[in-house]
């Protein structure tokens, strides 16, 4: 089980969902109440090993922007929200970074195609809200040969069974894992990533 844990923005939250097993973090660079600027995302990159992937997540910025941020920050992993295009992937891709592409559960089928990207995300319809809605409904998808996230009202407490009804390849967290709106728990993310990978 892939598993990232994302809104960070300190070191001692990178570091307790690297220790723990994490495969990726998330850093927010749109506005959010986990947005970090570039500055402090490549500070906090520092605590990041290279086999772990560093994620600059961006929902209302054009593409260009995104990528002029993700470069700013030194991340090689880009996660895009928001109404996209298969062109607006490629255009990520050749200028060198691996592509999220994030969808919403609601969204039309031809949504969920295979854009080539590295990963797909598929979330609740507010992104970060921690709303959870109903998992096994994505089997509906035709995702099986897909690397693909489920995100959106996972915790520890529920992880393991999210995960299990909606067959997925990996998952993905932020609110299940704060003590507050923005403010990471070092002992939920502990208890989140133990959760996914089963231990
Ligand atoms: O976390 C945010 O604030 C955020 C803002 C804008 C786009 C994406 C965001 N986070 C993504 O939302 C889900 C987590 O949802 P939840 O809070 O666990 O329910 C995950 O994919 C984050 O990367």
């Amino acid at each position: 089980m892939f598993v990232k844990v994302c809104g960070l923005s300190t070191p001692d939250s990178v570091r307790a969902a690297v220790d723990a097993g994490a495969h990726a973090v998330g850093f927010v660079l749109t506005p959010s109440p986990r947005q970090v600027s570039a500055e402090q995302a490549r500070a906090l990159l520092a605590e990041v090993p290279v086999e772990v992937a560093a994620v600059g997540v961006f929902r209302h910025e054009s593409i260009a922007e995104a990528a002029e941020l993700a470069e700013e920050a030194g991340l090689s992993w880009i996660q895009l929200h928001g109404e996209r295009t298969p062109q607006e992937v490629d255009a990520l891709q050749e200028r060198g970074f691996s592509v999220i592409r994030a969808v919403r559960m609601d969204d039309p089928d031809r949504v969920f195609a295979d854009w080539g990207e590295e990963l797909l995300l598929v979330d609740a319809s507010i992104p970060g809200s921690g709303e959870s809605w109903d998992y096994a409904s994505v089997r509906e998808r035709g995702l099986d040969s897909r690397r693909w996230l489920l995100a959106g009202g996972l915790d520890a407490g529920n992880v393991a069974s999210a995960a299990e009804a909606a067959q997925a390849w990996g998952v993905d967290v932020s609110s299940g894992v704060e003590s507050s709106r923005g403010v990471k728990d070092l002992g939920k993310i502990r208890a989140f990533v133990a959760a996914a990978l089963g231990e």
